[in-house]
């Protein structure tokens, strides 16, 4: 699944309120979001929403990496699917709940980081989903209008989750070694955001990593995930991304949303998007069994290419 040489990312400003479907200023939008995304499977959305969250969002990941790693470390106490990883810390930690409650979760781990409360941290975490899962809904939206898939959205919207990662890198004395692995995400679409360290690196198709610079404080960096490229039957590419920092970087804090399917839901390539000349590439699939199908692959070893949705339910 290559994608043209990439550059820089291309920016698409979704600043206009009120964007509503059927509207020429929508429709403008979902024309470049499919060109673009049909392309690199990336590009940077700028989002003037984010003005207000970005300083106090900042604050609160500063604040909860602050913590001591004994406090850090209860997130692991009660059964949550991940919790909080700072085995590579400093140089890359961090907190990720995957049960798909985001709401319950910011909740819970305020309580557990604070139990005297800090309503500021919740309320900032859940102010940055707010506007996150605003932005992904809209692209999901227009990407799947834009492939003729409309009378599926309600269904694709009520059968996806959001789950949310705080994650802070530092820079790693001399080596070739990132900080966050190269992989594939592995959801619908993934909506990150990060501060004004860069790090990000996206494989363009000739094997270069180049780095995502945004060209605004207000910028996202949108994803296509393994999910969302099988549905459309390989219609979009899902990058091969990683993380990797110098010494000389300060501290990189970045936050992602993650919209992915709910387990339990099969998801299928439309009937729409199959024929004689694009023959059907994905069986249909349940995200939970494909997430345990990753995981044990990934806790024997095996590479990027083989914990992917191609090598669970390639046809
Ligand atoms: O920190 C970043 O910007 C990227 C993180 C990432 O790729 C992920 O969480 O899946
Ligand atoms: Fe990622």
């Amino acid at each position: 699944m290559g994608y043209e040489t990439l550059v820089t990312l291309p920016v698409i400003d979704f600043s206009k309120q009120d964007l509503m479907p059927g509207t020429p200023e929508w429709d403008v939008l979902k024309v470049q979001v499919r060109q673009v995304l049909q392309k690199y499977g990336c590009f940077e959305a700028s989002f003037d929403r984010m003005v207000e969250v970005r300083k106090p969002l900042f604050v609160a990941l500063e604040e909860f990496f602050g913590l001591p790693l004994e406090t850090k470390n209860l997130c692991n106490s009660k059964r949550h699917f991940r919790g909080y990883n700072g085995s590579k810390a400093p140089f890359h930690e961090n907190v990720l709940f995957e049960n798909g409650d985001v709401a319950g979760n910011v909740h819970n781990l305020t309580n557990m980081m604070w139990p005297q409360g800090n309503s500021s941290f919740s309320k900032t975490l859940l102010s940055f989903t707010e506007i996150a899962s605003g932005l992904d809904k809209i692209i999901r939206r227009m990407i799947l209008e834009s492939f003729g898939l409309d009378k599926y959205t309600d269904e694709h919207m009520d059968t996806t989750e959001y789950n949310l990662r705080l994650m802070k890198n530092e820079g790693r004395p001399q080596t070739d070694e990132p900080n966050h692995g190269a992989h594939y995400d592995l959801g619908w679409m993934t909506v990150l955001y990060q501060n004004e360290i860069n790090g990000l690196e996206i494989q363009n198709k000739d094997g270069e990593w180049i780095t995502v610079k945004p060209s605004s404080p207000n910028s996202f960096i949108i994803m296509v995930g393994e999910a969302l490229s099988a549905l459309l039957n390989g219609g979009l590419p899902s990058p091969f991304h990683r993380v990797m920092m110098t010494v000389n970087n300060k501290t990189r804090y970045s936050i992602g949303l993650f919209a992915a399917p709910k387990g339990g839901y099969q998801v299928n390539v439309p009937d729409e998007l199959v024929d004689e000349e694009n023959p059907l590439l994905f069986k249909p699939f349940d995200m939970e069994e494909f997430l345990g199908f990753y995981k044990s692959q990934l806790a024997r070893g095996a590479t990027a290419p083989e914990r992917t949705l191609k090598a669970y339910c390639g046809v």
